[in-house]
């Protein structure tokens, strides 16, 4: 089954919660997992099932990180805040990195996001 990972810094939850919500019928379809206040607001605001790994600044993004480097992602949609900057910025850069080195499709954001979710369906 196709596995995707949501994230989303605070500032744009609500946004990544909007498209889950918009797409919540392809969603459906994939394993989900995502970050863990990130998955804690999307299973408050959507019928989706979401695994969590831990919060962001916590390791989360290294644990999603680690799936990538393992194989066993097929893509990420990851809603950074572009304005403002985070206590954990290596963790972040860390998994972009890690998608690189496996061409693994990351989608940073809600244009492209739209493009990862029909892609990933086909
Ligand atoms: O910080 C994050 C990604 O870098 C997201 O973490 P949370 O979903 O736990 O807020």
């Amino acid at each position: 089954m196709t596995r995707i990972a949501l994230i989303a810094h605070d500032e744009t939850k609500p946004e990544l919660i909007e498209f889950a919500r918009t797409h919540e019928t392809q969603l459906q379809e994939y394993d989900l997992i995502a970050t863990g206040t990130t998955g804690k607001r999307l299973l408050e605001g959507t019928d989706l099932e979401v695994e969590r790994k831990e919060s962001g600044p916590l390791g989360g993004d290294l644990m999603i990180g680690a799936e990538v480097a393992a194989g066993e992602l097929d893509g990420i949609v990851f809603l950074r805040d572009p304005l403002r900057a985070q206590p954990h910025e290596p963790d972040i850069s860390a998994l972009l990195r890690i998608c690189d080195v496996h061409d693994t499709a990351i989608a940073t954001n809600l244009a492209s996001a739209s493009f990862l979710i029909e892609g990933l369906a086909e």
